[in-house]
């Protein structure tokens, strides 16, 4: 739960080459969704190489409070026994979710279709997100949702005693709102269809899939088809959770800016929903190589390997190509303020609905260490200062968001002056390691 401590400020200052194997933490994604199906199913499921970051951990005990038994062996080694669809208990304590959209969404999502009610909580900064975008749907099932004005939590959702089905079109490119639908169709008898304009990150679709449930994706012109049978019986599954490319994507950014590098990422989740980053960074000149391609886990995995990139070009990135990498737009404003060029990163409305306003956060640090951004509602462009190019010497705010606060120790690793960030403490919800693991490579990061 970031937020609720002592901010921990941090510098990162110019280092040499980054050298080694980067050994970065589990999938959040698919973290969040392995304990949430596996409490939904009626056995045990096992689960290795679970994130331990915080976002998952408050899942976990939120899988706990809905009645599940969660248990973990150490080294991301855990099991659930679950209570099956329909089977989840009323919680008797408010759930906190901390920092995180995700949990908080898709639990909803999930228990939304049985009668019974839970009121939720997070941090300040989850506590300022929209939750109608969620709620809205859920009311389509039977379920009521109060909460603090504008949609937001601390807010208590009702579950339906006798939902029905849901056809809904969801209207902005979110795989938390798609999950959430489809977590609550499990428990509606009949055929709940989600409808995305634009394709999302589709591990629910693929882990409801391999715990048993009916379900069809269909792609038409009117986008991706998703038909799902309620009610069915989720058998408890072996689970190994790949890791997570939007943590990789922070030691590959900082070897392509940092002189000398070289660094290996291995066993990197590249399902297509997830890899635009990458996509994009091969695309401005970043030596980026996928080496090792295999599947594992029903998930395309491959091993990153990075190294230091002085003629990277600033790109036009594909606004279709958004979903795809979401998260990754703070790390790329940073790739992009050292290459030459401008970099344009359109339809990124949805930026500005995460931990932080995203947009603004990151052209607040990144003016503050010297690199010039102009923004609009859905869009922004970061002008290149080169290679080596971006002056640093600046502190930035973190805004309660780990993506901005590591995006801002990979900058001061290939500026010509430290930087800094005002607290730090919100890395720990998605990559616990990422201080130890990137001083490994060589980076010079210090908390001040
Ligand atoms: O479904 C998920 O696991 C996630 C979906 C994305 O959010 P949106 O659904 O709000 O786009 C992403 O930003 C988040 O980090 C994880
Ligand atoms: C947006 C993110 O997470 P969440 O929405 O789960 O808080 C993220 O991890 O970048």
């Amino acid at each position: 739960m970031s937020g609720h401590g002592t901010p921990i400020p941090m510098t990162s200052h110019p280092c040499g080459p980054l050298t080694g194997t980067a050994e970065v933490p589990g999938d959040k994604s698919i973290s969040h969704r392995s304990l949430i199906l596996g409490a939904m199913a009626v056995g045990e499921t096992r689960i290795s190489g679970l994130l331990e970051g915080e976002d998952v951990l408050d899942t976990a005990k939120a899988m706990r409070a809905f009645g599940a038994e969660v248990i973990s062996h150490g080294n991301g080694e855990w099991t659930v026994h679950g209570v099956g669809v329909g089977g989840f208990a009323e919680p008797d304590q408010v759930i906190d979710c901390g920092n995180s959209g995700t949990g908080v969404r898709l639990i909803m999502g999930a228990m939304a279709t049985s009668p019974i009610s839970a009121t939720f909580t997070g941090d300040a900064s989850l506590n300022k997100r929209p939750m109608a975008r969620v709620t809205d749907p859920l009311a389509l099932f039977g379920a009521q949702a109060v909460g603090r004005s504008g949609g937001r939590l601390p807010m208590t959702i009702v579950g339906a005693a006798d939902p029905v089905p849901v056809w809904y079109e969801v209207p902005v490119p979110s795989a938390q709102v798609k999950s959430a639908v489809l977590l609550a169709g499990l428990n509606a008898p009949g055929k709940t269809v989600v409808i995305e304009k634009e394709a999302t990150r589709d591990h629910s679709e693929r882990m409801l899939a391999g715990f048993g449930a009916e379900i069809t994706v269909e792609d038409t012109d009117e986008g991706r088809v998703i038909t799902l049978t309620g009610r069915p019986e989720l058998k408890p599954q072996v689970i190994a959770v790949p890791r997570d490319p939007s943590s990789a994507a922070f030691p590959v950014c900082a070897a392509l800016i940092t002189p000398g590098s070289d660094v290996l990422v291995p066993g990197i989740g590249l399902n297509p929903t997830r890899a635009g980053l990458f996509t994009t960074l091969r695309e401005m000149g970043a030596d980026l190589t996928y080496e090792n391609m295999r599947e594992e886990g029903g998930e395309p995995v491959a091993d990153l390997r990075a190294r230091y990139s002085p003629d990277m070009k600033g790109i036009d990135v594909p606004p279709e190509r958004a979903a795809s990498m979401i998260d990754e737009y703070p790390v790329l404003s940073v790739i992009a303020a050292n290459a030459t060029g401008k970099t344009m990163m359109g339809g990124v409305k949805e930026l500005r609905v995460k931990e932080s306003d995203r947009i603004d956060a990151m052209a607040r640090g990144l003016r503050a260490n010297g690199v010039t951004v102009d923004e609009g509602d859905d869009w922004w462009s970061v002008d290149g200062l080169g290679i080596g190019g971006v002056p640093g010497g600046g502190t930035c705010e973190s805004f309660l968001d780990h993506r901005i606060a590591m995006s801002f120790m990979v900058m001061g690793m290939g500026a010509q002056q430290a930087v800094s960030v005002d607290d730090g403490s919100p890395i720990a919800t998605s990559f616990p390691i990422f201080e130890p693991l990137m001083k490994g490579l060589g980076a010079k990061v210090e908390r001040t």
